[in-house]
């Protein structure tokens, strides 16, 4: 359960895995593309995970009707702005929302700053009506080659204010961390925080890489962090935190059953674990079924889930003056 005395966050919440289907056909309209259906119901199976998918790829396939849709920046803005909307009404007092500029500009070839600064703009609307902090992080989407994630992080560096931290998500197979130090020394020169989604698809190997090669200060998923004592270990006394999402680990096939999940054990193994949604729109859930229905399942104790809530905000890429600040503003509510 949520613990409503205590700050509630998602610091691994996809953007552009979060775009309303209602948004989808709006948009499709707007620009005159052919969706594979008209109406929301029937449009539903081809934008969310309605059945668990075999591996990553194919669940990520899931979010690509949602950026096919972005004919404009207006549409980038907009789609922003809802997901402020959208965290606010989740009951989110702080959330990390992070995007792929390059993805988003892919299909109608978009300027990939100006998507950047859309994304900031909307963002910031949304920040005006509504009573959450929000902090972006850029995403490199190693699924589309070294060669477009530089393009990303150029795009991330032009409106470097704008941008808290900077990630590298996609095919984890695929494309292995290794392909990218250059880009995450360019991103750790510029000051940015590092996140990397890493031991989602492939071992623990590679979350070593990517705190020892690509400086990852946390670890979307981290999940193969259960096959070596040594890494759970360092995670815990190095208080790298690990940005779990349980219900898109069972989504993508990189664990079976929710009671196999390894969330509790990193807790207990005194590791800064969390509770994230990852695509919520995409998925078909939000924070609340995190806490409620799936960390229970995991096998997480109310006592677990308080914690997890607390590391929230502890390991947020925040300083301790602004999260103290939110600290006070939920005890004081
Ligand atoms: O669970 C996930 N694991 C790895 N990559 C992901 C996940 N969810 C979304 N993306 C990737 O993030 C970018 C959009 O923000 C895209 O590259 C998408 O494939
Ligand atoms: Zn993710």
């Amino acid at each position: 359960m949520i613990d409503s005395r205590l700050p509630l966050t998602d610091i691994h919440r996809h953007l552009d895995g979060n775009i309303r289907a209602q948004t989808i056909l709006d948009l499709g309209r707007e620009f005159n593309l052919t969706l594979p259906a008209s109406s929301l119901e029937a449009l539903r199976p081809h934008v969310q995970v309605v059945e668990t998918q075999p591996d990553l790829v194919s669940f990520l396939q899931k979010l690509d009707w949602g950026v096919k849709v972005l004919g404009s920046l207006d549409a980038c803005r907009r789609v922003a702005q809802e997901n402020v909307e959208d965290a606010a009404r989740a009951g989110l007092h702080y959330a990390e929302l992070r995007f792929s500029p390059g993805y988003m500009a892919m299909t109608h070839n978009l300027p990939v700053a100006g998507v950047v600064e859309a994304v900031i703009d909307g963002v910031r609307a949304g920040c005006q009506q509504h009573d959450i902090e929000v902090r972006l992080i850029g995403i490199m989407s190693r699924t589309f080659g070294d060669e477009a994630c530089l393009r990303e992080l150029e795009g991330l560096l032009a409106h470097r204010d704008g941008i808290t931290a900077v990630d590298l998500a996609g095919d984890e197979l695929g494309f292995p961390g290794s392909e990218f130090l250059s880009h995450f020394n360019r991103a750790r020169d510029a000051g940015f925080h590092i996140t990397v989604h890493a031991g989602e698809a492939a071992g623990a190997e590679s979350i070593w890489q990517a705190i020892r090669e690509l400086g990852a200060e946390r670890i979307g998923h981290g999940v193969k962090a259960i096959e070596d004592v040594k890494l759970m270990d360092f995670l815990a006394e190095q208080q790298i935190g690990i940005e779990s999402c349980l219900t898109s680990n069972i989504q993508t096939s990189t664990v079976a059953h929710l009671a196999h999940h390894p969330l509790a054990t990193f807790l207990d193994h005194g590791i800064l674990a969390t509770l994230n949604t990852d695509d919520p729109a995409v998925q078909g859930i939000e924070i609340e079924h995190e806490y409620r229905v799936a960390a229970p399942q995991a096998g997480l104790s109310a006592a677990q889930i308080r914690t997890a809530q607390e590391n929230g905000l502890k390991i947020a890429f925040l300083s301790e003056a602004e999260k103290q600040r939110i600290r006070a503003k939920v005890t004081a509510a």
